[in-house]
């Protein structure tokens, strides 16, 4: 190897990664998206997260599956740094963007060598010239630009410009209050579904609700800072998908944004071995975050489920039927203890059960059967349970929308309607998961 061959290779590892394209990642209609914020602190709220540490936050926001990153770089009003650019980029692979007041070619390189894929321009901010040269420099190195504007006359005067993603700040930087009904607004005004840029909006993300609200009216994607930071972005609705019998539906669930996945080990149709069963909790637990397995029981002793706890390794254990207290049940297992229509007292164990349970589960009579049972007794268990509440039964897409608009409850679990034919069908997990989305939002909102 002569020199040039090892500098070469020494070089490709300093600079390794060719970030993807986020405006690319936003068009991608797999959404929400949101970009994820490091910010430690701002002019209105001053330093509100000094102790923000880099590499736990990462795992965090790569856990809520974010698109992409943001990152502060301004240290006067911000608290934040290029070091923070340095040490995110050692961290993720996905798209960063360099949030900064850019004003200069320099300070694109110096987000460039960072690592950063996208830089920031503030339309109010700059003239039109400045802004010309600047989305040009950007191009040059392959970078994206994010062009911020705050309503439709500054809108105006970047139209013509060749930006890559748009952003709408909520925050009206006089007052420094934000409403996410601004952006929706000014996105209405200017007719922006009809673009063939991607659009974001940004600032003021306090609820999961709002995300689903911004994009639900045609937004890509969210720009969300102190709510990631906050940990405050977190859907509502718990969603099980149960009776994952393949790789390929475990992937499915987790790609529609299922809470939950469930795999059945009592006698059923679905049931599968507990090697496999360990197998799929292990892929939950390493790939999937922040998705959690669940093994479904039927009739069981505690010694049973003891040792398929220490065998399988969930994230919960459901347990419907009876259940005998042979031996004190494993103190650190999180239970879902499935009632078939009602909280019946009269099935062994279930007093012993319901005070344990983690999560209460409502159920039909014959689990797993696609039958609904009477809603009417779901009222009179949300009254008498103080836990959350998941509903199950012959739920599908067409009936979730229903329940949720009456009933006040915490998850949902469904089986044989994502199906056909008695297999899963990725459609229908993706279709009955983006409705139940779309409906807890709209329960949110009224
Ligand atoms: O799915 C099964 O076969 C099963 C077997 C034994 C216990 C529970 C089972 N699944 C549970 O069934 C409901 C939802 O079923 P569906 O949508 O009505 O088909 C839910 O509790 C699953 O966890």
């Amino acid at each position: 190897m002569n020199i040039l061959n090892k500098i070469y290779a020494y070089k490709k590892i300093a600079y390794p990664i060719e970030r993807p394209s986020l405006k690319a990642k936003l068009l991608a209609d797999d959404g929400p998206h949101i970009i994820g914020e490091i910010k430690r602190g701002s002019p209105s709220k001053g330093l509100f997260a000094p102790d923000l540490n880099i590499e736990s936050t990462v795992s965090r926001y790569e856990a809520a599956s974010i698109t992409g990153y943001s990152v502060l770089t301004d240290k006067r009003f911000f608290y934040g740094g290029f070091e923070d650019l340095h040490a995110l980029s050692e961290l993720t692979l996905k798209p960063i963007l360099c949030k900064d007041f850019i004003v200069s070619p320099d300070q694109i390189a110096k987000a460039f060598a960072g690592g950063a894929k996208v830089i920031l321009l503030i339309a109010r901010m700059l003239d039109t010239p400045t802004m010309e040269a600047l989305i040009d420099f950007a191009h040059t190195l392959n970078m994206e630009v994010l062009m911020e504007i705050h309503d439709a006359n500054e809108f105006a005067k970047i139209e013509h410009l060749s930006f890559d993603i748009l952003g709408i700040n909520n925050r009206d930087l006089e007052t420094f209050e934000t409403d996410i009904m601004h952006s929706i607004n000014v996105y209405n005004q200017l007719k922006l579904a009809d673009k063939p840029f991607p659009v974001i909006s940004e600032s003021g993300f306090k609820h999961y609700d709002a995300v689903l609200k911004v994009t639900a009216h045609g937004f890509n994607g969210v720009l969300i800072g102190e709510g990631m930071v906050k940990d405050l972005i977190k859907p509502k609705m718990s969603v099980k998908i149960c009776g994952i019998s393949e790789k390929k539906h475990l992937e499915a669930a987790f790609q529609a944004g299922a809470s939950h996945a469930g795999f059945v080990l009592a006698e059923s149709k679905r049931k599968i071995d507990i090697a496999t069963c360990g197998e799929f909790c292990k892929a939950v637990r390493s790939d999937y975050a922040p998705m959690k397995s669940v093994i479904v029981l039927k009739d069981v002793n505690a010694s049973e489920v003891n040792a398929l706890y220490a065998s399988v390794k969930p994230d919960y254990i459901q347990i419907h039927g009876y259940f005998r207290e042979d031996v004190p049940l494993e103190d650190s297992i999180k239970l879902i203890r499935a009632f078939s229509g009602e909280l019946q007292p009269n099935i062994e164990g279930n007093d012993l059960l319901l005070q344990r349970a983690d999560i209460v589960l409502l159920d039909a009579a014959v689990p797993g059967s696609g039958e609904c049972f009477d809603w009417d007794k779901i009222e009179q268990a949300r009254q008498s349970v103080q836990k959350p509440l998941w509903i199950a039964g012959g739920l599908s897409k067409k009936n979730i929308a229903l329940l949720l608009s009456q009933y006040q409850i915490d998850g949902v679990d469904v089986s044989s309607g994502v199906e056909t034919q008695g297999i899963k069908d990725e459609q229908k997990i993706r279709g009955f998961v983006e409705e139940v989305r779309r409906r807890e939002h709209e329960i949110e909102i009224r």
